[in-house]
């Protein structure tokens, strides 16, 4: 591992909850609001942070750092780090926000934040019903069956619904479960004013014990596998594209049966600029569909569609105004799963069976090269660079 990935990869590795992690574990006290945490309390709740089984994420992990320190150093008085140490410097910030807090205050807060962490990564008690269950980042992802159609809406508005680890696995879980559902047609959609913005570019700052290397190899799993769902997908597939689209979630259009896009939406897979190469067998799909030249200007030099390009280069089947864009396409979908839907399954599979096997190698090449690609230095600045903000499409 070279340069700036080893650097970021070691960086991600201490982790930004550092040295708090170094204390034996010990059960957690909860305190009356009136009582300040003890010193005894805080490296309780310390070593409870090590026992919480699920992450609570960089924001929350944050914070966490942000009070430890103040509680351990008192305000910050450390020097900013250089705008291109752009973990140290989030660091910095976190903690140089908490001002003037005292350190016992700040004892306080942390016992508290653990305390609400532990709480709610609880397991629900026994007399819970196995319904009221929430499954983790469940909400990221609503599944919804009406009218002979299964909708699967991507629901992180607030991030243009980029893909999280989680979500790649939820989505996998929906198809299967679609697959086999008595719905006749099938739709992905997203909530808010994105369609996706691809994959969450801070999958790649969660390193596991392995370091990048096995982050590379099990991301290049989970890419192929959820590639591979879409493949076979043995219904209709319909992308009802709400807005603008970038990455992984144009490159799959190619696998869709049918994509409708408002005139609003974009399609944009700049894996150039991101030190990336395609994926979602965009390599073998779009220059079939549009051919090699214009495929090219798009996985090449990231070149973005218009909807009414992407319409005309034959990635998308039909653009509607944004005004009348949901109205128009669901009623032309309730239309359509009324048709027979084994007649429609069967010829699906006419259309596209003789195609799948070369599908799935393609899927499996693109997968293995992205598994190179991940440990680039090209691909570990481009994701530096939007984590510290400086990069935008
Ligand atoms: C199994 C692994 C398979 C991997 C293969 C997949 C590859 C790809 O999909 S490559 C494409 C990756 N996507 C991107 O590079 C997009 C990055 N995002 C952006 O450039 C911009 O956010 C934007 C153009 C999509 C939208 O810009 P704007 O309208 O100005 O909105 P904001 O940037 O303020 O976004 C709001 C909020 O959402 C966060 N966010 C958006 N996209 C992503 C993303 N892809 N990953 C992580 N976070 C994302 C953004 O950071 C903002 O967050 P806050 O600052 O916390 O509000």
């Amino acid at each position: 591992m070279a340069g700036l990935a080893g650097r970021f990869a070691r960086r991600w590795c201490s982790g930004l909850l550092g040295s708090p992690l170094q204390v034996p574990a010990l059960g957690l006290h909860v305190l009356g609001p009136a009582m300040l945490a003890s010193q005894k309390d805080f490296n309780n709740a310390v070593s409870q942070v090590k026992l919480l089984k699920e992450d609570p994420g960089n924001e929350v992990k944050l914070k966490l750092y942000a009070l430890y320190k103040q509680a351990t150093e008192g305000p910050c008085n450390v020097p900013k780090p250089g705008m291109l140490d752009f973990i140290n410097k989030t660091k910095w910030d976190a903690w140089n926000a908490l001002g003037s807090l005292s350190k016992e205050a700040a004892r306080q807060n942390y016992v508290d934040l653990v305390s609400r962490l532990s709480a709610s990564s609880e397991s629900p008690s026994p007399e819970a019903p196995a319904a009221d269950r929430k499954q983790p980042e469940s909400d990221s992802l609503v599944v919804t069956s009406e009218d002979g159609i299964t909708t699967i809406r991507l629901n992180r508005p607030a991030k243009k619904n980029a893909l999280t680890t989680q979500m790649y696995h939820d989505i996998i879980a929906a198809l299967q479960a679609a697959s086999k559902d008595e719905s006749a047609i099938t739709v992905l959609t997203g909530s808010g004013d994105y369609y996706c913005s691809g994959n969450d570019l801070t999958n790649f700052t969660h390193l596991p014990a392995g370091g990048l290397e096995e982050m590379a190899r099990s991301a290049a799993a989970l890419l192929r596998d959820f590639v591979n769902c879409f493949i076979d997908f043995p219904k209709p597939l319909v992308a009802v594209v709400n807005g603008p689209a970038v990455g992984i979630s144009v490159t799959i259009l190619g696998l869709f049966d049918v994509v409708y896009a408002t005139d609003r939406a974009s399609f944009h897979t700049p894996f150039s600029h991101l030190g990336q190469s395609p994926e979602g067998c965009s390599s073998y799909t779009f220059p079939k569909i549009m051919g090699s030249s214009k495929a090219a200007e798009m996985l090449l030099f990231g070149k973005k569609l218009t909807a009414q390009e992407a319409c005309a280069q034959g990635l998308v089947t039909e653009v509607f105004p944004d005004g009348t864009f949901q109205k128009e396409v669901w009623a032309r979908l309730k239309a359509y799963s009324k048709l027979p839907p084994n007649a429609m399954r069967i010829s699906k599979q006419i259309i596209r069976n003789r195609e799948k096997e070369k599908l799935h190698a393609v899927n499996a090449e693109e997968s293995s090269v992205l598994r190179e690609r991940w440990q680039s230095d090209e691909c570990m600045n481009a994701i530096a660079s939007f984590l510290s903000r400086k990069a935008k499409l």
